[in-house]
Formats: structure tokens, C-alpha cells, sequence
């Protein structure tokens, strides 16, 4: 479990993390979500004990990341933003050291480095520097060494950077084989991301926490939740048909594609009457789709009063 009670940093007199708490359960992956500088990467230092809060604090897994930092670092794996350290050690050399750092003897070592190695697919280039590495597969190796040790926390931030769309999925997929049993915070710009891997996401901006929800309690906030769009062989009678269901509020027509968009009145639902309409009109529909709701238009429409604003005290 990490659990946080309004753990702030400061710089100066810019706020970078601004009293945030919450509380994540093993078997949870929470997804940390904002625009550049929002205080993702700070508040999960001061997670990992690699920052000291200004006032409040955390415990991972039990254990106060200030008081008890050994314990809670034993519990723990944090993936830095950017390249691992220790860029001249080559991939096997970093990892046996990462190894020695968590103490890994006999049978379980091999074990454990058998298993990082394999998972993140790292045979290829266990004998070359991790300087001399592409960006994915530095990524790839600083991932390994937070999962080595096999622990009950896990603190990603940004797993997927850099990595091809091939790599980005085969990184999810461990990241959602390693969810059942471990408390896991990511953070990502991706919001397609947060619908691959998170159970809840937790959007911040200027430091401070503006949304804590599930990906589908979000896109309930869209606009285009429960919009119905489509795509006909002939646009105006395709609109003429939709101007007969009473329940539309708003028809939008995307000039790139052509593609209609009808929102319904406030807590009416239109899938069906659309669908009817045109039926009944005779209109030849390519596509037609209910809308779950737009995540990065959520994500916009929060996170635009803070974004740029800078905390200051
Ligand atoms: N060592 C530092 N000294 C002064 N200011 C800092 C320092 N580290 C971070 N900041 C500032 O704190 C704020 C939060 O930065 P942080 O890196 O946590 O944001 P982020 O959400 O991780 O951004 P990004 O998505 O770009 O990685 C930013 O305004 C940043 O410039």
C-alpha cells in the first residue's frame, strides 16, 4: 500500500507538490496523470526516498519513507524518469549490481535475474554498456532492476517512454501481469495509457491533485459521453434524419472526415432513436458508435485554469 498525507515540496517559493493525499491498495495500478511540470515526478522521488518532503509525508507498504526509509525502499521498485545511472556498466553488470544492492543470494538471485532479463527481453545486450543503448532499451533495463527484487510496490515513472508501440504494449502487458498482488503508481502524458493499464487516475496540475477517479468515471465527465457518432454515404439526409430525434441537443460534423457527432439533451440516451431514424429514412451508414467519452477532453477541460499557472506562495 502507498498512502500520502499532504506531502508538499517546495522550491523556494514555487509549490511543486502541494498537499496531496491519497491512498493506493495492492492490486491497484493508479495512474498519475498531467501536463509537463504539473509535480508527478517529485511527489514520486519523494516516494521513492530520493526527496525529502517540505512538510507532510508517505508510507510505502507500512512504512514512513522518512523514518523507516530502509524498510520502505526494501518494499519498494522506482523507475527514475530517463536513463538509468551507472551508464558505463554494461546491461549484466548493472543488473548483478542492483542485485547485490537488494541482497539477492544463491538460487533466488538466479531466479530473479533469470526472470527480469526474460521479461523485459534484455539477452540480446546483457554484454553491451547501457550508454551505447537505444532509449527503449535503456528503458528496458531500468525496468528490470526495479522489478528485480520482486517487491510489493511499484513506482514507475513514465515506463513507456521512449519505447516503439511494439514495446510500449509488451511493457503494459507486464505491468498488468504484475498488478494482481503489488501496489502500482505510474506516470504518463499517454492518456491511451491510463485505459491500457490504470484502475485509477489521479490528474494533478500545478501540484495540486484536481481529479482521483476511474478511467470510466472521467470519460463520464466528457462531453461526448453517450454521443452517438457516425458516418453516412450522404451527410445532409444523414442530418436531415437525425434532425427528427427529439432527444438531440447538438449535431457536430468534423470538416476532416465528415464524421456526424450527436449529443443527447441531458440524461437522455439516443443510440436507439438514432439508429431508427436513419433506419427509417433510408440513410446508408458506414459506421455507427456509441461515444464512452473523449479522456483527453476531460483532461483539458481540467487541467486548462492550472496549466501555466505556476503555485506560488
Ligand atoms: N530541483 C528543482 N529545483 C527547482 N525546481 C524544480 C526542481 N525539480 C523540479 N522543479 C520544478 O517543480 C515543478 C514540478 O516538476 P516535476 O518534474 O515534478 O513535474 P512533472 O509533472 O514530473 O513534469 P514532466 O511531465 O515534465 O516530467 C516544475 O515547475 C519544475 O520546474
Amino acid at each position: 500500500m502507498i498512502e500520502t498525507r499532504q506531502i508538499t515540496k517546495r522550491y523556494g517559493d514555487l509549490t511543486a507538490v502541494d498537499r496531496i493525499c491519497f491512498r493506493v491498495e495492492p492490486g491497484q495500478v493508479l495512474g498519475f496523470l498531467g501536463p509537463n511540470g504539473a509535480g508527478k515526478s517529485t511527489t514520486m522521488k519523494m516516494l521513492a526516498g530520493f526527496l525529502a518532503p517540505t512538510s507532510g509525508g508517505a508510507t510505502v507498504a507500512g512504512f514512513d519513507v522518512e523514518t523507516q526509509p530502509l524498510e520502505a525502499k526494501r518494499a519498494l521498485g522506482y523507475l527514475p524518469e530517463g536513463a538509468p545511472s551507472y551508464g558505463e556498466m554494461n546491461v549484466r553488470e548493472f543488473l548483478e549490481f542492483i542485485a547485490d544492492v537488494r541482497e539477492l543470494k544463491g538460487d533466488l538471485r538466479y531466479k530473479r535475474l533469470d526472470d527480469a532479463i526474460e521479461r523485459l527481453h534484455l539477452d540480446r545486450v546483457l554484454e553491451q554498456p547501457i550508454d551505447t543503448l537505444s532509449k527503449g532499451f535503456r528503458r528496458r533495463v531500468g525496468l528490470a532492476g526495479a522489478i528485480l527484487h520482486d517487491p510489493k510496490v511499484l513506482i514507475l515513472d513514465e515506463p513507456t517512454d521512449g519505447l516503439d508501440p511494439n514495446q510500449k504494449q509488451e511493457v503494459r502487458t507486464l505491468i498488468n501481469s504484475m498488478a494482481r498482488d503489488k501496489t502500482i503508481i505510474i506516470s504518463t502524458h499517454l492518456l491511451e495509457e491510463v485505459h491500457a493499464v490504470c484502475d485509477r487516475a489521479i490528474i494533478i496540475a500545478a501540484g495540486r491533485i484536481l481529479a482521483d477517479a476511474t478511467p470510466a468515471e472521467l470519460e463520464a465527465r466528457s462531453r461526448y459521453h453517450q454521443a452517438v457518432s457516425l458516418t453516412a454515404a450522404n451527410l445532409q439526409e444523414a442530418k436531415d434524419a437525425l434532425a427528427r430525434v427529439a432527444d438531440i441537443a447538438a449535431i457536430e460534423v468534423d470538416p476532416q472526415d465528415n464524421r456526424i457527432t450527436a449529443f443527447p439533451k441531458p440524461g437522455r440516451s439516443i443510440f436507439v432513436a438514432v439508429g431508427d431514424a436513419l433506419k427509417a429514412q433510408g440513410v446508408t451508414v458506414r459506421e455507427l458508435a456509441l461515444e464512452p467519452g473523449r479522456l483527453d477532453e476531460v483532461f483539458r477541460t481540467i487541467t486548462q485554469g492550472a496549466v501555466g499557472k505556476e503555485a506560488r506562495t
